[in-house]
């Protein structure tokens, strides 16, 4: 009884569901298609309508650089990104470099560049198509997937011709879009891991290949040119630049191996000053004497300069006037709660106790980090490090992760060092500080801090415009550092004419920079050399003794 009952209630519902379909289906074939291309008509219309309509260019369109020429600053940066990009073979490439300092610009036109070249594979045509990781839209089963392509499954095609004849539908992603061009992958560094890990097998295969539950060699109603998508995959055949504000060690070792690993610098000063000006020039506007040197207080990279100019030509366009002055700019500066841009400044007064480490900050730039240290006979002896972030949260969009300072335990280290040169720890009371609020880590202040240390407990000064940055072993020995390049871009901005680098660091090219690259290897090398240095500068002046592990030497 039971069994008819099931059979009723299965037939049922089976001509329910027919019924349905049929319906559906008549409906689309009479009044519901002329409805849509009415439709179709009017939305056409209000898009027309739509375009019709138009701002003027934005300043920061006007200002573009239209040539590697006008882009100020990164002409080592430029001559690189050529060299990759230009020959018979060109290369994948990451940037590395500050925010708004023309990275995405100038691989822009280095395409354009490579395009007009007899031996470049890159056609006329070749595409620059750019995306940007952090808004890039992923879910890990691939129903929509921008940058590397997605299969609209039946399923979710709804009552469309493909839908209702069960057929999956690939959708090309950027990586297939720049097939034969350029992709250009903004912020690569915060792609998810397994759109990462995707991307780096599309950049092996030079296919995008899809996957369907739906699909079906047999299949006879899937169209032939769905069938080759499947099986062969679609072309993409790119060239990839990825551009990032993050440091190296951040990407991941299978990205970097495949790429040329290219270097944009933070824009100096006098660079700020000359995209204000070209800027200036650019919109037709006159300005004061000496403005665009004050511009460059408040801009530190090419989009801030730009957006500057661009508040002051409005500001110029309501006064009715077509040049801006001093006045101009402080009422932008307050309007827009700009703060003077911090730009480090070394002298060279020899301090006690005092000493300019190097750093690397967030996006990618260098910086001077001071390091004090103050010591006192103490019948309560320790160690009191402050001044450091203890703890730094790195957000991305996959989640927040927390890098812990380890300062306090590179200075228990830097103490021990110190031992063997005749410090007695149980007699001080030590505080080290790192003035400015910088994160530091720990590791690759070691010289600095030993060297502040070391002046503190001799009283021997440490010249003002010498700087230093290696990681101490328990042995004395000074151990290679991340971010080399650019602390000495920092410390050659702040006025610094000497810089101590780890010899495991040191590159040729370091002899070329606007200030002395000394590499050293030990810590009683590092003191000689540091106070040798002082005594040639203070000739005639009486010499001081240089403690060594052996001892007092005169
Ligand atoms: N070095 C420069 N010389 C001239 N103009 C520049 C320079 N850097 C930036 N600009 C101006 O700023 C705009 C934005 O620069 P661009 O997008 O190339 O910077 P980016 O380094 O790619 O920045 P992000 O990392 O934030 O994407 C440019 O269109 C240009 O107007």
């Amino acid at each position: 009884m039971s069994g008819w009952f099931l059979f009723f209630a299965q037939m049922l519902f089976f001509l329910l569901g027919a019924w349905y379909f049929l319906r559906s289906g008549s409906r689309r074939k009479g009044g519901r298609d002329s409805i849509s291309m009415e439709e179709n008509e009017r939305e056409m219309e209000k898009l027309d309508a739509m375009r019709q309509v138009g701002l003027t260019e934005p300043l920061t369109e006007q200002t573009r650089p239209k040539s590697l020429g006008e882009i100020v600053g990164q002409e080592r940066g430029i001559r690189a990104l050529r060299a990759a990009l230009c020959g018979p073979n060109p290369q994948h490439i990451i940037i590395y470099g500050p925010p708004g300092v023309g990275k995405t610009a100038a691989a822009r036109l280095v395409l354009e560049e490579a395009k007009g070249r007899r031996n470049s594979p890159f056609s006329i045509n070749a595409k620059f198509v750019e995306v940007d990781a952090t808004t890039l839209q992923f879910d890990e089963r691939s129903i929509a997937d921008p940058l590397l392509g997605s299969v609209h499954d039946p399923i979710y095609q709804g009552a469309g011709a493909f839908g209702q004849m069960g057929i999956p539908r690939p959708q090309p992603g950027a990586v297939s879009e720049a097939n034969g061009g350029v992709l250009f992958i903004d912020e690569i560094g915060e792609l998810h891991p397994i759109q990462m890990n995707r991307l780096l097998k599309v950049l092996e295969d030079r296919v995008a290949k899809f996957q369907s539950s739906y699909y079906s060699r047999e299949n006879k109603r899937i169209p032939p040119y769905i069938h080759e998508i499947f099986q062969k995959g679609l072309p993409a055949d790119f060239r990839l630049i990825g551009a990032t504000t993050r440091s190296p060690s951040e990407l991941p070792a299978a990205l970097r191996s495949r790429c040329t690993e290219i270097f944009f610098d933070g824009l100096r000063p006098e660079a700020v000053e000359q995209i204000a000006a070209d800027s200036m020039e650019r919109v037709g506007l006159q300005y004061e004497d000496g403005l665009c040197g004050k511009i460059a207080l408040y801009a530190g990279g090419g989009r801030d300069t730009v957006r500057l100019v661009q508040s002051l030509a409005s500001l110029a366009e309501m006064k009715g006037r077509n040049w801006v002055g001093s006045a101009d700019l402080e009422w932008v500066a307050e309007a827009g709660h700009y703060q003077p841009y911090p730009r480090q400044k070394v002298t060279a007064v020899p301090r006690v106790g005092v000493v300019n480490g190097l750093a690397v900050t967030g996006g990618m730039g260098g910086a001077v980090l001071t390091v004090e240290v103050k010591m006192q006979k103490s019948t309560a002896p320790h160690l009191q490090v402050t001044g450091i972030v203890e703890e730094e949260e790195i957000r991305s969009p996959h989640g927040v992760s927390k890098r812990k300072s380890n300062a306090r335990s590179s200075a228990e280290n830097v103490l021990t060092v110190l031992e063997g040169f005749g410090f007695d720890r149980s007699q001080y009371a030590v505080h080290i500080n790192f003035p400015g609020g910088m994160p530091v880590d720990g590791p690759s202040a070691g010289t600095a801090m030993f060297l502040a240390a070391y002046s503190a407990f001799t009283g021997a000064a440490v010249p003002g415009d010498v700087a230093l940055t290696g990681e101490i072993s328990l042995t004395g020995n000074i151990l290679p550092v991340g971010g080399v390049t650019e602390k000495l871009q920092a410390a050659e901005e702040a006025g610094v004419t000497r810089a101590y680098i780890p010899k495991a660091n040191w590159q040729g090219r370091y002899e070329r920079l606007g200030l002395e690259v000394v590499s050293v290897e030990k810590i009683a090398e590092l003191l000689e050399m540091v106070f040798a240095k002082k005594e040639e500068k203070q000739a005639g002046m009486p010499q001081r003794g240089i403690l060594t592990a052996e001892g007092l030497q005169k």
